[in-house]
């Protein structure tokens, strides 16, 4: 089995101490930075913008995978690449042309992410499937942290992962929301390659070691 990846939200970190909480994720079993930007209009919270971004580019040392939960995301393309990320992901529900939006991407030299919202079928992507590196399955509403799982998440990954098979395409599956130690090793075995895990680990005592033990879980 290829080796599952952990990707530690830093949404749910403490901005006063966010020096102290990515030098915890760069010395751990992480694999990949997740940033969560919220505008405020496509989900009903703001979270951060550029200026934090630059700073956690300036000390992380992982890869730095934005996930942006906003309206028209074409207008900020060039700018998230210019600060440091190496994977954008954009929402289905947030695109008109999702194809020139991906390409865009690329352009920059970015892997190219699609997220989908909970209700969207993971069948609006039979056409495009191969162009995409990531698909982000949102496994709660996005906007928010520590919400509670939802279970439709299992079947809609195995369909995917089906459709990814079928198109002989390489795209990693990622999810996102309510991922702990209980639904790790199910969530992989569906077909998952990425668990994003934001207030799990960082409302631990020990995150480091939560990470370690996540990290196990996935690839149980
Ligand atoms: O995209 C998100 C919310 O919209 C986050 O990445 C999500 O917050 C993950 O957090 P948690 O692990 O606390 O559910």
């Amino acid at each position: 089995m290829a080796n599952k990846l952990i990707a530690p939200s830093l949404l749910a970190a403490d901005f006063g101490n966010l020096q102290r909480d990515i030098e915890m994720v760069n010395n751990s079993e992480a694999d990949w930075f997740h940033i969560d930007v919220m505008d405020g209009v496509f989900v009903p919270n703001i979270s951060f913008g550029m200026p934090v971004l630059k700073a956690i580019n300036k000390h992380a040392t992982k890869t730095l995978d934005v996930h942006l939960m906003i309206v028209d995301p074409d207008r900020y393309i060039k700018t998230f690449a210019n600060l440091g990320s190496h994977n954008l992901t954009v929402h289905y529900e947030a695109c008109t042309h999702l194809h020139r939006t991906i390409q865009a991407i690329k352009a920059e030299g970015m892997k190219a992410g699609v997220a989908l919202n909970p209700h969207t079928n993971v069948n609006v992507l039979e056409d495009i499937i191969n162009d995409v590196d990531i698909v982000l399955l949102m496994s709660v509403n996005p906007g928010f942290g520590g919400q509670t799982f939802i279970e439709n998440t299992y079947q809609k990954i195995k369909k995917l992962k089906q459709l990814i098979t079928d198109k002989n395409a390489s795209t990693l599956i990622e999810i996102d929301g309510g991922v702990n130690t209980e639904n790790a090793k199910l969530l992989t075995q569906a077909g998952a390659d990425v668990l994003i895990a934001g207030s799990f680990v960082f409302n631990s005592k020990t995150p480091k070691k939560t990470i370690e033990d996540l990290k196990a879980a996935a690839n149980n």
